[in-house]
């Protein structure tokens, strides 16, 4: 009997996909870009343990090429990087396929620059929300929104809606001024009324500060996700009476769906504490499932490389502290949902490879190639735990 430990670097991508250039993404690679950047400011990533796990070569498998500047050490771990087969880079879709559920069918999109949204939809949303109003209706980033329209929001009383290239509609405001249950409403409420639009997430986006040059965002974001398709791992896990520890945005992503136990936390420090918690306490049979949110929400979309490259050496320090809580029949899976190269244009996900990094005692090192999905992982995961196979997915072997 085992345990898994499934961390997930949340755009952590290692090389366009062979599907990238559909996506006006062909050449995107976020860790070798950030490895390029550092290497030019004569400061290399110091990643070591990142390295031992593999993370060089399933890069290398990925692209044809090492990531710059980075010394190389025996790998310990198996490696490969995975293409994704779902039809979109969101992040629902990579963890759904993750655990085993590609995205087949087409998400619904808000396309348009300005105006996003259909004047019917946003005609339903003001009366059944009592609204006065609304601000934005656009594609934007989150940050640069809140500071355009911020106060004019605190005047009004109007919340801010925008989306971006991926199936979502995200509501920001106030968490005083307007209330962070009060948001919270609307968005349940605007879940409801994009049935008919096959939306994938709305998002809460609440804020706090006074003006423009003091706005920031808090923890409490609240993504409302749709079900996926199928059952996922999880729920086959769940039904075998394992359990599954969800740490971070997994439970929203899933929309409690396969959950057992979910644990909120925020930050890297947060996170990874709460995830070495539920090692201590977690019995065979258990999935810890953890979602890494601030390398895509904080680093990734506000293309701030060197922001990324620190958390990465952050994340690398942290390493032997999971290891060393890792019984001798756990094993650990460092992966990624899609990419979002802080060095490419615009503020949204890029289609890349991810890595998919296995250890543990019973784990033998080396490649395990390239992938053609990521629900290869899902399957693996079948394997491990004895859970009747997915219909997608080819295990990958540990040992
Ligand atoms: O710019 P912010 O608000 O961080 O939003 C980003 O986060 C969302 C979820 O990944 C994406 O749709 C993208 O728009
Ligand atoms: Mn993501
Ligand atoms: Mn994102």
């Amino acid at each position: 009997m085992s345990r898994a430990i499934v961390l997930v670097l949340d755009s952590f991508g290692i090389g366009s996909a062979p599907d990238a250039k559909k996506f006006g993404d062909d050449g995107a690679d976020t860790f070798g870009h950030i490895a390029e950047y550092r290497q030019q400011q004569n400061a290399p990533l110091n990643i070591p343990n990142l390295t031992r796990l593999g993370l060089l070569e399933a890069h290398k498998e990925a692209t044809g090429v090492y990531a710059k500047g980075i010394n190389k050490t025996e790998v310990s771990g198996a490696y490969a990087c995975a293409a994704e087969l779902s039809s979109g880079k969101d992040t629902p879709s990579g963890h759904w396929e993750l655990m085993g559920v590609p995205v087949h069918f087409e998400w619904g999109y808000f396309r348009d620059k300005e105006n996003s949204f259909p004047e019917a939809l946003l005609a339903q949303i003001v009366e059944s929300c009592e609204l006065k109003g609304y601000l934005g209706n656009c594609h934007a980033s989150g940050t640069e929104i809140i500071k355009q329209m911020g106060e004019q929001h605190i005047r009004s009383g109007s919340p801010i809606f925008y989306t971006s290239a991926d199936s979502v509609f995200q509501i920001a405001a106030h968490e005083e001024y307007f209330g962070l249950e009060r948001l919270y409403q609307v968005c349940a409420k605007v879940r409801a009324l994009l049935e008919p639009y096959n939306i994938g997430r709305v998002i809460a986006r609440p804020f706090i500060g006074e003006s423009a040059n003091n706005f920031e965002r808090t923890a409490n974001r609240k993504d409302y996700s749709v079900l996926p398709p199928k059952p996922t791992v999880l729920d086959k896990l769940q039904e075998k009476r394992g359990e599954v520890i969800a740490v971070g945005k997994i439970s929203d992503i899933f929309a409690g769906q396969g959950v057992t136990q979910s644990v909120k936390a925020s930050g890297l420090d947060g996170l990874l504490n709460a995830t070495l918690s539920a090692m201590e306490k977690a019995s065979d049979n258990t999935l810890i499932f953890t979602n890494l949110v601030d390398f895509d929400t904080l680093y990734g979309h506000r293309r701030n490389i060197q922001g990324y490259a620190e958390e990465l050496e952050a994340f690398d320090q942290w390493l032997p502290v999971i290891e060393s809580a890792m019984k001798p029949d756990d094993v650990l899976v460092l992966t990624a949902d899609h990419g979002c190269d802080p060095t490419w244009e615009g503020t949204d996900h890029t289609r890349e490879y991810v890595p998919l990094l296995l250890s543990g005692q019973k784990v033998i090192a080396g490649s395990r190639g390239k992938r053609n999905s990521f629900a290869d992982l899902g399957q693996t995961l079948c394997r491990l735990f004895d859970l009747p196979p997915m219909e997608e997915g080819e295990a990958i072997q540990l040992s």
